[in-house]
């Protein structure tokens, strides 16, 4: 269906079919027919293959990927999507990654579909992806697994990865796959309700199932709209980050240990940023038995909370790890180089609704200059303080 929609959107499926044709898989061929479900019409698309027996692991296929005559962004698109994919199926199955064998997903028409779709997303030349909340469906299903109830487990844990918005509205059907969950939790920058856009055009791709509601997905291509006039005099760059960097969530990872080689504590940082930790702090505390203790709190971002739990279970003393999720409003930041009497000097300000609530000389440059002229810091901070002219034009 996401191929479909993104066929339906403009992306040639002759020139999908081309670059799919390059790799070293065995003959197959896409085909494009126009369905209509209760008067709505919509793009299926149909994906014809041989009978196989092969077996891919994961490596196989980032393989396939790497070898095509792909960019690094259908290339990336692949890879996380796959990632994923085997992510999710090794936690079902108390597997590794790496071991997975993809039954459906390894198939040939599930390669062809998902190789197809990021080709078909990087001709579209789309930079941002938002989705709607997610409609799972509700019933059971006949799968490798026995009759097993909808959403499949690898759906929902593909689900958890971005903390994906879902809902029922009781539709007796499989309506998110493991696969769609994998684009979703993969590919999107964003859930919830529409972001401010110019709407350009809209595309559906249609399902294969006949039910209660048409079977498409939707696929809306649109510009995004700059709306905060205040903000009229920042590059295009920063206008984007204003509108999304404003508002997101964070989970906070917490554990309370009393126990551990302080030695450990600092290893445990560099692992957590190598892994994607916004921040990583270690609190003195007073713990029972009047023991001393150390606080740690990780903040991370909801794609990296998984591997960040496990560094923390792994990685440390504890026996649990407790997680909120919160809400983080941000200021956006803005940098402006700066000319001083001492030298060239970043000055960051922290930027909302078009006003500056923040600024300070940025400490690396100043430590630069301090060194330069022999000067104590302080000296040197004062100095770039006071000669900074902040441009009226630019908050
Ligand atoms: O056969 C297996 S092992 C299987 C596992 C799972 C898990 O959630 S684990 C799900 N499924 C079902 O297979 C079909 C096809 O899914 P695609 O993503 O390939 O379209 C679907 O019904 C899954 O729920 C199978
Ligand atoms: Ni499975």
């Amino acid at each position: 269906m996401f191929l479909g929609t993104v066929v339906d959107l403009g992306a040639s499926l002759e020139k999908i079919e081309a670059s799919l044709k390059e790799l070293p898989l065995p003959d197959f061929n896409l085909e494009s027919e126009q369905v209509s479900y209760n008067g709505i019409t919509g793009t299926s698309i149909h994906v014809r293959v041989p009978k196989e027996n092969a077996h891919r692991h994961l490596k196989d296929i980032l393989k396939l990927a790497d070898e095509g005559p792909f960019n690094d962004n259908v290339i990336d698109n692949i890879h996380s999507l796959f990632h994923n994919l085997a992510q999710a199926e090794a936690k079902v199955h108390g597997t590794s990654p790496e071991k997975v064998h993809f039954h459906e997903v390894g198939a040939l028409d599930s390669i062809i579909d998902i190789f197809g779709s990021a080709i078909g997303l990087d001709l579209l030349n789309i930079n941002k992806i938002y989705s709607s909340p997610v409609h799972l469906g509700t019933g059971f299903i006949e799968c490798e697994h026995g009759k097993i109830p909808v959403p499949a487990p690898a759906t929902l844990e593909l689900l958890s990865y971005k903390n994906v918005p879902v809902y029922s509205q009781g539709i007796q059907s499989e309506l998110c796959t493991p696969t769609g969950a994998s684009i979703l939790s993969s590919l999107a920058d964003g859930f919830g309700p529409y972001p401010e856009m110019n709407i350009i055009k809209t595309g559906y791709g249609a399902g294969k199932k006949q039910l209660e509601q048409p079977n498409l997905l939707r696929g809306i291509l649109g510009t995004e709209v700059i709306s905060n006039n205040s903000d009229k005099d920042l590059n295009n760059n920063s206008k984007e980050k204003l509108i999304h960097e404003n508002c997101d969530r964070v989970f906070v990872l917490q554990a309370n240990i009393d126990d551990m080689n302080p030695e450990f504590y600092t290893y445990l940082m560099e692992q957590a940023f190598e892994y994607g930790a916004l921040d990583v702090f270690f609190t003195p505390t007073q713990m029972k038995k009047q023991r001393p203790g150390t606080l740690i709190e990780i903040l991370s971002p909801p794609d990296k909370v998984n591997q960040l739990r496990e560094l923390m279970l792994k990685g440390t003393t504890t026996l649990g790890v407790r997680s909120s999720l919160m809400e983080r409003v941000k200021l956006t930041r803005h940098q402006d180089e700066v000319t001083t009497s001492l030298g060239k000097a970043v000055i960051k300000k922290g930027i909302k609704d078009g006003k500056v609530y923040n600024w300070a000389p940025e400490f690396e440059s100043v430590k630069s200059l301090a060194a330069k002229h022999g000067l104590p810091i302080k000296e040197a901070y004062q100095i770039v303080c006071s000669e900074y002219q902040p441009n009226p034009n630019i908050p």
